[in-house]
């Protein structure tokens, strides 16, 4: 059976973005490339429900959702330094419009931030011109996922991230994994993390903004190709979930469900480099965004440097 691909509303010719500041204002209304919900999608929604394709164990509510949802749109910058401008400007809008955390009166909003090349740009942001954003300690920060791994570990996001948010947010704001829980399953990891967010008031849908990343395979969070149907929450009811086979090193990890991710507020991709660019074509041209667990996230913005859409194929 074929299907149609999804529609591309935007030719990459159209969206290359000379310089950021150039084209500022068009930024925010124009120029995007929207990816679709395609036939496929549908007829791969229908295919789950009837137990025929492999994810058979992700639920049908979940599945209908993600049958009528986009990847989102892409950005496309030509510098590292427009890039680490949008990334900013994502970050300061998130805190200013986000949702509060309820119940919290000094901390208003939550953002989750994910490992690998992440913090390193979110560190660049911050010298930029988050600094002097006074609204940057209004925020709790906590793991889109971690590494079962000690804080002070080489391979720690909480460690990362704290390095980013040095001298900027205090460090009791910054909330990592219970460290005495890590001798513990992955799952009972997972569960003393949500309890201690849920503590602090914050549930899914507080999270005013994810900031992900995506692997070449497209993996993101701690969801991978292979395994990702194991850490989506069909009840919908849990936030993070335990891995212990995660291909990238280390294995053993926590990670927010799909579920969770989606529900934050926004969601915010930043995502470079040319070994990305298979992909992101599935994602935004092939039609297969439900085969990869980037492409199950709901209506991100991309935010891409032009290596990464390498693989698009121009109008
Ligand atoms: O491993 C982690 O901790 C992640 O959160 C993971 O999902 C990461 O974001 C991607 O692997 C992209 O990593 P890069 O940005 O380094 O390519």
């Amino acid at each position: 059976m074929s299907f149609a691909s999804p529609t591309v509303s935007f030719a990459l010719s159209a969206i290359r973005v000379p310089n950021l500041r150039a084209r500022n204002k068009s930024l925010k209304n124009s120029g995007f490339y929207s990816g679709s919900v395609s036939c496929q999608q549908k007829a791969f929604a229908e295919n789950v429900l009837q137990n025929k394709a492999p994810f058979s164990s992700v639920g049908p509510k979940l599945v209908r959702q993600l049958a009528m949802s986009s990847p989102g749109s892409l950005r496309v910058h030509q510098t590292k330094e427009d890039l680490v401008s949008s990334l900013s400007e994502e970050i300061k809008s998130a805190i200013a419009a986000g949702p509060a955390i309820p119940g919290n009166s000094r901390e208003k909003i939550a953002v989750a931030v994910s490992g690998g090349s992440l913090p390193g740009l979110l560190k660049a942001a911050v010298a930029r011109d988050l600094r002097s954003f006074a609204n940057l300690d209004k925020a709790l920060w906590i793991m889109v996922d971690e590494r079962a791994v000690p804080r002070n570990h080489p391979e720690s996001n909480y460690r990362a991230v704290s390095e980013a948010l040095s001298g900027v947010v205090p460090p009791d704001q910054i909330l990592g994994v219970p460290e005495e829980a890590l001798s513990e399953s992955t799952d009972s990891i997972a569960l003393k993390y949500e309890q201690l967010l849920r503590s602090k008031g914050i549930s899914p849908s507080d999270i005013a903004l994810a900031l992900l990343g995506m692997g070449e395979d497209g993996h993101t969070a701690s969801l991978f190709p292979r395994t990702w149907a194991s850490a989506v929450d069909v009840s919908g009811t849990r936030f993070y979930v335990g891995v212990d086979d995660s291909p990238k090193a280390p294995p053993r990890r926590i990670t927010l469900t799909l579920s969770a991710i989606n529900a934050a507020h926004k969601r915010v991709f930043v995502v470079t480099g040319r070994n990305k660019a298979t992909a992101v074509n599935h994602i935004f041209q092939e039609g297969n965004s439900q085969r990869l667990p980037a492409g199950l996230v709901q209506n991100a913005i991309w935010l891409v440097d032009e290596e990464a859409v390498s693989g698009l194929k121009k109008d």
